[in-house]
């Protein structure tokens, strides 16, 4: 983590570790020879744009050289159109303020298609830095049976030349040594200079890339005839978006039908805990506090989030599949049409679909957005997509409110009701996405056209296991982090205002109806119960501001130290006890819009350099939250579910 935020500042000569960064188009493997050379876990997907900022790692030659690698954003030309290629070029060029230009330039090539990377190179060379030239992806090369001399590439570029087959590990040793040797004997470092190119320059380095290209590689016949076959059904303009549609459908179906004994087992492992706490701790007391603290704050607080964990996993195993075989770039050409006539650009669409996930990464992959009023509007609607901190509370309500059989016979058999309903808020979230960017960019700032939208298809390639069980390693880390600190300390929180004060002498009401959490929630309770919400839930939004699913947590706590009847049922049963299902369908609608995640309000801060588009955003959720749950609310009343 720090190594991610260390700077590479001017160091006395001699003194520090030299900084060597990694250039090159787009998806050519950068990231993976990063990761290989520095042993770091950073995100790597097969299509263009995944990294999108800097990031530092250390590496160690054979001769015992310590290095500083900086793993940058891909680019096909110094002359940078969005934020994630000036990044790029500013480090490069040793624009950053504080920072000096890198030592040396690790120039990664897909090999399979130089000619953007031989143009890249040959203005690379004229800036004035040393490269060395590494010919990634060598084992797809190989097998598709491209002959790459690479002394006469070596000779015609002036560039050292090296292999790698980066996701294996293979050749960075042979890369390492010759860093070493490059690195021993730098020239003294020199202006870095370079100009936007005229026209006539690009043109030239373009003929001189083709010739070179020509000189030294004998490529075959149909270099792509495997993607070329796969493409013609899944770019299919009818077919294509039938299996796009069958594909996401299948992902909300597995995310309830696999994760389901997973997640039993840790909801029994959780009550064998909470029954531990209670036969080793006395009921009344101080021990009995402490008890109320366990089992209540931390086991039914804590516990019903982290229950999630197997569905966000399963989520996550189809985005990963997805990014990796890559089908996301496809996905986002097959949207391209849908999303332009809400107003959104194609390349919004990997940024959406990360959203999925997590707003934070959604918006922080709008960088390769050139057009800033395009990115402006993904930014503004990513939080719209339903994040896998929605899925504790959608889980949560559609467990106890909507029962678990299949829709009906035949063919609708294996369509489960509950992933349905899923399916259905998923698809909740998209709408109202697509809705209010056609305002924003339709009605708002219709003079701001959507610009074409251009994306390189990568080739597919086979999913990587190691890949995988690294990218869901991270993300039940990044998961039980957060259930650890941001989520744990809210309910300690939350605990605490649920059990003070003690109920008086005589008292006839459950215990927390007399305590803080009550009074909070009866406060808020006013302004909410239009929309059909107790002061339960009144209460628990409010921590729930620090991140949703601690609303989720909140409400755990709350029924548990109310408790009564039978706790160890759980909390979906509590609420089924409780709520009438009009309250429960307002409290979806709610969290479709729910703005409550302060982290995701940050990054957009952060990202958009102001805090207007923050409190925007923050206002109009907020609003249409409102709005929603009420509509909600009134019209399931009116029909009889209140
Ligand atoms: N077969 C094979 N696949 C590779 C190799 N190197 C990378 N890949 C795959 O190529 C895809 C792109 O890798 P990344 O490391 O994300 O590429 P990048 O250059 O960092 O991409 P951006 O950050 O988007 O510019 C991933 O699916 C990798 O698993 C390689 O040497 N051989
Ligand atoms: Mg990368």
């Amino acid at each position: 983590m720090s190594e991610s935020l260390l700077a590479h500042t001017a160091a006395p000569a001699g003194a520090a570790a030299p900084w060597v960064a990694l250039v090159g188009n787009p998806n050519c493997g950068k990231t993976a020879l990063f990761n290989a050379l520095t042993g770091s876990r950073q995100h790597v997907a097969n299509y263009p744009g995944v990294t999108v900022e800097r990031k530092v790692g250390r590496s160690m030659t054979p001769g015992g050289r310590e290095l500083r690698l900086i793993d940058l954003p891909g680019t096909y030309a110094l002359r940078a159109r969005s934020p994630d290629e000036a990044v790029t070029r500013d480090v490069v060029l040793g624009r950053l303020k504080g920072e000096v230009a890198p030592d040396l330039l690790l120039l990664v090539a897909d090999a399979t298609n130089l000619r953007p990377a031989l143009r890249l190179a040959l203005e690379l060379k004229d800036a004035g830095r040393p490269i060395l030239l590494a010919l990634n992806m060598m084992d797809i090369a190989r097998h598709r049976g491209f002959r790459i001399d690479l002394d006469r590439l070596s000779r015609e570029l002036g560039v050292a030349v090296v292999e790698s087959v980066a996701v294996r590990r293979q050749g960075t040793d042979a890369l390492l040594a010759r860093l070493d040797g490059m690195l021993a004997d730098l020239p003294p470092p020199g202006p870095v200079t370079w100009q936007e190119g005229a026209a006539g320059n690009v043109r030239a380095a373009q003929r001189e890339a083709d010739r070179i290209l020509a000189a030294c590689v004998a490529a075959p016949a149909d270099p792509s005839s495997g993607t070329r076959r796969i493409d013609a059904v899944l770019l299919h303009p009818v077919l294509g978006l039938i299996i796009l549609l069958a594909v996401l459908f299948l992902m909300f179906q597995a995310v309830f039908a696999w994760a389901t004994p997973a997640m039993d087992a840790i909801d029994a492992g959780f009550s064998a805990l909470g029954g531990l706490t209670d036969a080793m701790l006395p009921e009344s007391g101080a021990l009995g506090l402490l008890r109320s603290f366990i089992h209540d704050g931390l086991i039914g607080g804590v516990g019903s989030v982290l229950v999630f964990l197997p569905q966000i996993l399963v989520l996550f195993l189809f985005i990963l599949l997805l990014e990796d075989f890559g089908y996301m770039a496809r996905a986002a050409f097959l949207m391209d049409r849908i999303m332009g006539g809400a107003g959104l650009h194609g390349r919004s669409f990997i940024p959406l679909l990360s959203s999925f996930a997590c707003a934070i990464p959604g918006i922080m992959a709008t960088r390769v957005i050139d057009s800033r009023h395009d990115r402006l509007a993904t930014i503004l609607v990513a939080p719209l997509m339903t994040c896998s901190a929605r899925i504790p509370v959608y889980t949560l309500i559609i467990a106890a409110f909507v029962p678990n059989r299949p829709v009906g016979e035949g063919a609708l058999a294996w369509v489960n009701l509950q992933g349905l309903v899923m399916f259905g808020l998923y698809a909740a979230g998209i709408a109202s996405a697509l809705l209010v960017s056609f305002v924003i960019k339709k009605v708002l700032w219709r003079q701001h056209a959507t610009e074409p939208f251009m994306l390189q298809l990568p080739d597919y390639k086979l999913p990587s296991a190691r890949n995988l069980a690294i990218g869901l390693w991270q993300r039940a880390l990044v998961f039980m982090r957060r259930a650890g600190t941001t989520i744990l300390s809210m309910m300690v929180l939350i605990w605490f205002l649920s059990s003070v004060p003690r109920p008086p002498e005589g008292a006839t009401e459950p215990a927390i109806e007399y305590s803080f959490a009550a009074m909070i929630g009866r406060a808020v309770e006013p302004v909410l119960s239009p929309v059909g919400f107790n002061w339960q839930i009144s209460m628990a939004l409010i921590p729930g501001m620090a991140a949703r699913e601690v609303a989720v947590a909140s409400l755990g706590t709350v029924y548990s130290v109310a408790g009564g009847e039978d706790d160890s049922a759980g909390l979906g049963q509590a609420l089924a006890g409780k709520w009438s299902l009009a309250t429960a369908l307002a409290f979806l609608a709610w969290y479709v819009f729910a703005p409550q995640c302060a982290a995701t309000l940050g990054v957009i801060r952060r990202e958009t350099g102001s805090r207007r588009w923050m409190l925007v955003s923050f206002g109009y959720m907020l609003a249409l939250a409102y709005l929603a749950a009420f509509a909600t609310y009134q019209i399931a009343v009116l029909l009889g579910a209140g």
